[in-house]
């Protein structure tokens, strides 16, 4: 029997900028179920990273959760918040925006991990790896013996989501006890460190990038966390150590039985980790379902085309080919009220010029898509005529966006030249 960990509904995230106002997540229902691996792919820019943080409130300013509701499943949660949020309780069901940053806060670490690209960046470049490791299990040892009530009192929320002011908060060099030592070297064995008790006394700049990607991830499951949420954790090693990570988070998640949210821009990626997916595009999840419904009963071109672009995860081709057309501009005076992938779409038709909601699709129960040819099938005479986004939009010049280049031959629908697809920066 499943039940729902996470229940994300109409959640939209805004950033206002210079430029305007960006909506980088857009009325966005997720839902995910205890102990599963829930991907969501996309290309760069579509919105994932934002989604994520914005799950773990790591959203600043320019940015902001404009609306939505974000439910955490725990009883222990529910049963010590009730009383002073009645509102922010469904059930066991927590309403993590209902209630005060602080107790939100408290949360990582024990509740949600989070681990990143970049593990740089969760590390003091000063302290050993042990120490550091030792510092998050110590913190969230503190936290766990607090009652949840008063737990928001403590500083767990400033380790565990690794490089937050960890560096300006650890003053002292040495471990805090024997036991934190030993469940820090624990630790490093677990994700797979050769000679631990060597390792833990070495800086994070003796490690390679794969066993520092494999330290970050110890350093999250200090907590025991129940979600890990992974953002693009193997994009930036070299395929044969991507594979052995994912491995590991194979491996970790049926040894615990924690759920895990895996952000990527690779459906092999997605292919060999995930139970079920959501495929983002402009901040939307515009097609969802289990690997068989998004793999083989597939519905939205845009799924069609990243399909078409899946990069060989073992082999020498490693490469995207990306989707013709470009990466659609965010900015709310630009989006328009329809399906924003239809300037970049081989099967647009009339009545794509509407915003799709999301049909229920061929596939399981689960699988839903935001394309009207879920429910009707493409036809050539309602489709739009060439060139028809050139005369009334303005091309969604993006950062996202490579420089334009000549077009070789005539296109024979209307194509841009092609975006980047990959290597997006993450804030
Ligand atoms: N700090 C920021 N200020 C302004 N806009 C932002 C900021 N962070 C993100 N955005 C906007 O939100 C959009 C979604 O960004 P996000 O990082 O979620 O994309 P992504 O899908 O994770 O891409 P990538 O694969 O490159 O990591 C971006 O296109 C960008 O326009
Ligand atoms: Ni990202």
């Amino acid at each position: 029997m499943t039940e729902d960990i996470l229940r994300v509904n109409r959640l939209s995230t805004r950033f206002f900028t210079q430029e305007g106002q960006v909506n980088a997540v857009d009325d966005l229902d997720l839902r995910i179920e205890r102990g599963e691996v829930f991907g969501i792919v996309g290309e760069s820019g579509s919105g994932k990273s934002v989604t994520a943080r914005s799950i773990v409130d790591l959203i600043e300013s320019p940015g902001e959760i404009t609306d939505g509701t974000i439910r955490f499943n725990d009883a222990e949660l529910a049963a010590a918040v009730r009383e002073d949020h009645p509102g922010a309780v469904d059930g066991d069901f927590v309403d993590l925006r209902a209630v005060p940053e602080r107790l939100r806060r408290s949360l990582r670490g024990t509740s949600f991990s989070m681990i990143f690209q970049d593990p740089e960046s969760s590390f003091n470049p000063s302290l050993t790896v042990g120490e550091q490791l030792a510092e998050a299990v110590e913190v969230q040892r503190r936290a766990s013996a607090t009652p949840r009530s008063t737990r928001a009192r403590t500083k767990s929320s400033e380790y565990s989501l690794g490089n937050f002011v960890l560096s300006a908060m650890l003053p002292s060099r040495r471990y805090v006890s024997e036991e934190s030592r030993e469940r820090a070297i624990e630790l490093l064995e677990l994700v797979g460190i050769p000679d631990p008790v060597e390792r833990a006394d070495e800086y994070p700049h003796e490690y390679s990038g794969g066993m520092l990607q494999r330290a970050m991830i110890a350093q999250a499951l200090a907590g025991e966390p129940d979600v890990l949420i992974a953002d693009e954790p193997t994009t930036a090693l070299d395929v044969t150590i991507q594979a052995q990570i994912l491995d590991l988070l194979d491996d970790l998640q049926r040894e615990t039985g924690m759920t895990i949210l895996l952000i990527t821009h690779n459906l092999g990626v997605v292919a060999r980790m995930c139970d079920r997916v959501g495929v983002m595009y402009a901040g939307e999840i515009v097609e969802r379902g289990t690997l068989a419904d998004v793999f083989d009963d597939r519905v939205h071109p845009y799924t069609e085309g990243l399909l078409g672009s899946i990069p060989d995860l073992e082999g020498v081709r490693g490469r995207l080919d990306p989707i013709p057309g470009n990466v659609p501009s965010l900015l709310d005076a630009e989006m328009g009220d329809r399906c924003h992938f239809a300037d970049r779409c081989p099967k647009a038709m009339a009545d794509c010029l509407e915003h799709p909601p999301e049909y229920p699709a061929a596939g399981s129960e689960h699988h839903q898509a935001r394309c009207v040819l879920a429910e009707m099938e493409y036809d050539p005479a309602r489709a739009l005529p060439e060139g028809y986004f050139d005369e009334t939009e303005r091309p969604a010049a993006d950062k996202h966006a490579g420089p334009e280049e000549p077009e070789e031959e005539p296109p024979e629908e209307r194509r841009h030249p092609p975006a980047e697809t990959t290597g997006g920066e993450h804030q």
